[in-house]
């Protein structure tokens, strides 16, 4: 059997409270397992049992009801030059793909805005299952950023960190091919945020390159599984230990692939701790502007932007 057949993505399992509590002991090894599935594979699979049955339905319901719009109306959901927040689809790389980022897609307010300009009246059920699942995602990614801080020694920061995050809610839709062969549904790129939180439907189609340069499958399709993934604001941030992994979509089979990635951005200036600088570790980036990172370019590479 090939190598690359029996590669996965660590699996982390969050589902035990007492795990969950800063300061125990067993916080501390969760902590720890964390770091080390960052630095290996830039992200892994978190179980975490937050999210009921009811409002999984009434997501994927949501997001159904979402993609069936007309295009015209999709295409009202404009942010001038912010590929990441606009309407994309109907693009002749990737035919398959269509996705929309709401920006405040944390907030029922910032939902309740998109929702306005989708349905002449807003939706409230949407907004109702959106807002409950982004809480569930935020507090993910909250509980995870504490991780990463905690487990490198510099708790104090995270405090800062924490107050000036700001969250970017992303809707995707990737139809099945109509060829047999598996079709791209989205190039490979790597994420600006810090962290993301990816959620989906039952369709598995992401894929992730290793440090060796092989691509491995990630199976998230239960409803419990959560991809927790390291951008490039984290691999800046943690001066190159954890690299944020290149990553795509490659659709097969016959059914609609709904997703969602809640990005985490920092409002402000992010720099290298002291405490991540050793001989071994020498500086590898300047201070910089997170949110800048975002009009920079969407391709932009770390080294060029910021560099030392
Ligand atoms: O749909 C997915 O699972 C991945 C989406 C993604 O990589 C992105 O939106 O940056
Ligand atoms: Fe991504």
């Amino acid at each position: 059997m090939g190598s690359e057949a029996q590669l996965r993505l660590p699996i982390l399992d969050f589902t035990k409270e007492e795990n969950l509590i800063p300061g125990s002991s067993s916080w501390l090894s969760t902590c720890t397992s964390v770091r080390q599935a960052f630095e290996e594979h830039g992200c892994f699979v978190v179980v975490y049992d937050k999210a009921s049955n009811e409002l999984q339905n009434g997501l994927f319901g949501s997001l159904k009801e979402l993609f069936d719009l007309p295009t015209e109306t999709k295409r009202r959901n404009v942010y001038e030059g912010m590929p990441l927040k606009s309407y994309v689809g109907q693009h002749p790389v990737i035919p398959l793909h269509e996705s929309m980022g709401i920006d405040e897609g944390t907030t029922l307010e910032g939902l309740r805005c998109f929702a306005e300009k989708m349905w002449p009246g807003g939706n409230d059920e949407f907004c109702k299952y959106l807002s409950e699942y982004a809480k569930v995602a935020e507090e993910l990614d909250r509980m995870v950023a504490r991780m990463i801080f905690e487990s490198y020694g510099v708790l104090e920061h995270y405090y800062t960190y924490a107050r000036s995050t700001n969250y970017l809610l992303r809707l995707l839709s990737h139809k099945a091919p109509e060829k047999v062969e598996p079709q791209l549904g989205f190039v490979p790129h790597t994420d600006k945020s810090f962290t993301t939180i990816l959620h989906q439907n039952h369709v598995n189609a992401l894929m992730v390159e290793t440090k060796d340069g092989a691509w491995i499958d990630v199976d998230f399709s239960s409803p419990t599984s959560f991809v927790v993934m390291a951008g490039d604001a984290l691999m800046a941030w943690s001066n190159d230990r954890i690299k944020s992994p290149n990553h795509k979509v490659l659709m097969s089979g016959n059914e609609t692939r709904y997703s969602l990635g809640l990005f985490a951005f920092y409002r402000g200036i992010l720099q290298v701790p002291e405490e991540l600088i050793d001989e071994e570790h020498p500086l590898q980036y300047k201070p910089f502007d997170h949110l800048a990172l975002l009009n920079f370019t969407y391709s932009a590479n770390m080294k060029v932007y910021c560099g030392v």
